[in-house]
C-alpha cells in the first residue's frame, strides 16, 4: 500500500495483521521516499517488501517507514537473510518462487533465520502478478515453520483456502494483494473485508 488514506480506511475496517510496502523500484507498487513521513505512523505491522535490496537500503527503509517486518522477495542467500537478521532483529518472510516441483531441501537452512516461509508464483517480475501456482506441490510441506500463502488471491478460492487450511495447520496466513485492487496499489476494502469474514467465520 501506499496511500495513506486507503491504508487508513483499511486498517480500520478489515484489522489486517500486517501490512506490505512495495521497496521494489520496477514494480508499479513501489513506495517512493516522499511517501515515509505519512505512512510510518500507521499503527499496523508494516511489511517492507525488497527485491534483492542491500543491507543499507534495507535498513534505511526500516528507519524511514517504521517497518516490522522485512519480505524478501528476490534471491536471497541464507547468509544475507542470517546477516539481516542479525543486525536488525526484525520478523523475516522468505519468499519461494514456485514452478512446478518444490526442493524441500533449499529451503532447510533458512529454517533457524526466518520467522515465516513464504509461497508465491514464480514470475520474471518476482512478484504480483496475479498468477496462482499448484497448491498440490504444498500437501507435502514437510516442516513445522509456519508459512504464507501467496501468488494471485483472489475471492473465488475461497472454498479451496479452506480446504488448504483444514489439511495443513502450518498455513499461517494469507497474502492477498493484485485481485484486490481498484488500480496498483490502491485496495479494496470492501473486498478485502468480504474476504476475511469468508475465509475466517
Ligand atoms: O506487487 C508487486 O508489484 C511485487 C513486485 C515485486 C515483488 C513482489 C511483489 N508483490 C508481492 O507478490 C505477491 C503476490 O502478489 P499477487 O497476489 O500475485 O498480486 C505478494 O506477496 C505481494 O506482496
Amino acid at each position: 500500500m501506499r496511500s495513506l488514506e486507503n491504508a487508513q480506511e483499511l486498517i480500520e475496517k478489515v484489522q489486517p495483521d500486517w501490512m506490505g510496502m512495495i521497496f521494489y523500484s520496477k514494480s508499479v507498487r513501489y513506495v517512493p521516499e516522499e511517501a515515509k513521513v505519512a505512512l510510518a505512523e500507521l499503527p499496523v505491522n508494516k511489511v517492507g517488501v525488497f527485491v534483492n535490496a542491500s543491507l543499507e537500503e534495507i535498513k534505511q527503509c526500516i528507519k524511514d517507514f517504521g517497518l516490522t517486518t522485512i519480505q524478501l522477495h528476490g534471491d536471497e542467500s541464507v547468509a544475507f537473510t542470517k546477516e539481516l537478521k542479525a543486525q536488525t532483529g526484525l520478523e523475516i518472510f522468505k519468499v519461494f518462487a514456485i514452478k512446478e516441483s518444490i526442493d524441500w531441501g533449499v529451503l532447510e537452512p533458512y529454517l533457524p533465520v526466518v520467522d515465516y516461509f513464504l509461497f508465491d508464483t514464480f514470475t520474471k517480475a518476482y512478484g504480483g502478478s496475479g498468477q496462482v501456482f499448484d497448491w498440490h506441490l504444498l500437501e507435502n510441506y514437510p516442516f513445522d515453520k509456519p508459512f504464507l500463502l501467496s501468488g494471485g488471491l483472489s475471492i473465488e478460492q475461497v472454498a479451496e483456502i479452506k480446504k488448504l487450511q483444514n489439511r495443513l495447520p502450518q498455513l499461517a496466513g494469507l497474502d492477498i494483494n493484485s485481485k484486490f485492487e481498484i488500480e496498483p496499489a490502491l485496495k479494496d476494502v470492501e473486498k478485502i473485508r468480504e474476504f476475511k469474514k469468508l475465509v475466517y467465520n
